[in-house]
């Protein structure tokens, strides 16, 4: 067998199977590289909400990245929910002693039924800390009104915001607009010179669970196979309208998207 690329993802585990590092260890097998993970939280969680949460502590997050990057270097780094500032300052430790590049950060901040995955104490450690040595941020309409500060309720919001958050040093934004009120959706990737701007419908379904986990892990590993940050953003966007589209219809509330999406690879 030819070598695969190898993706990292630093979540929390969803046990319910749909979000978090079940997600993202799902998409990077389904997209052909190989996933390893670091977990920062373990979560109680169904597709009808988060019934508890135990977060590890930072210096066993450390641990993890550390023994899995000394002997399984990653051709590209995901970071999902971190739960609280010295979990986000061991991270950026790690990283950046593994001068580990093409980080993607989903700045996971609440889930969809509501429970809160990172503390607020913890949003200027995310922007200062992990923000400089980001490849991309993925933040959804709430996150990204969280971390600029200001209300986003259009798409001239929206590129606003991916300017400001651009200044900490990031090398792209995506901002995705699965949280617009319209019927119409707009993603948004800007690469400091340029947006690159993909509109969709939106599809009327209780099937998405995930989506931004899945989306995001679904860039990491374009970005882990050499795909340059437009063509992955291209990618994944297809693979998560794919994925709600086809959902498997489980469970009895926000249900799972379809991670056997099926595009070239
Ligand atoms: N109902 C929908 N129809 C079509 N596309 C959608 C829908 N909901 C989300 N998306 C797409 O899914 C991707 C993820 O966006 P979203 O804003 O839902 O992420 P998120 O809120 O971070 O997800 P989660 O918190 O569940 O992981 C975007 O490309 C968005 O356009
Ligand atoms: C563990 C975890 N990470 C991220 C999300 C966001 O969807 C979630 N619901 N659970």
């Amino acid at each position: 067998m030819k070598k695969p690329s190898i993706a990292m993802t630093i979540a929390g585990s969803d046990s319910g199977g749909g979000a978090g590092i079940q997600a993202d260890l799902k998409t990077f097998h389904q997209r052909g590289v190989y996933g390893t993970s670091a977990l920062t939280a373990i979560t109680a969680q169904n597709t009808q909400g988060v019934h508890g949460v135990h977060v590890m502590t930072p210096e066993f997050v450390a641990d993890q990245i550390r023994v899995v990057l000394d002997d399984l270097p990653a051709d590209a780094v995901k970071t999902g929910m971190l739960a609280n500032a010295s979990i986000i300052q061991a991270v950026g430790e790690q990283l950046r002693k593994h001068q580990a590049t093409k980080l993607v950060i989903d700045p996971v901040m609440v889930a969809k039924g509501g429970a809160k995955l990172l503390q607020d104490e913890a949003i200027q450690a995310l922007l200062t800390q992990l923000l400089p040595q980001a490849h991309i941020i993925t933040p959804n309409l709430p996150e990204a009104e969280v971390l600029v500060g200001r209300t986003i309720q259009n798409v001239a919001d929206m590129k606003e915001a991916a300017k400001y958050l651009h200044e900490y040093g990031v090398a792209h934004v995506v901002m995705k607009g699965g949280h617009m009120l319209d019927h119409q959706l707009t993603d948004l990737l800007f690469d400091g010179q340029y947006f690159h701007e993909v509109e969709h419908e939106r599809i009327n379904t209780r099937h998405t669970h995930g989506t931004g986990c899945t989306f995001s892990a679904c860039l990491t590993a374009e970005l882990a196979k050499g795909a340059d940050a437009v063509t992955a953003f291209h990618t994944a966007q297809q693979f998560i309208v794919m994925a709600i589209q086809t959902a498997p219809n489980l469970g009895f509330g926000q249900g799972p998207t379809n991670h056997w999406v099926q595009l070239p690879l």
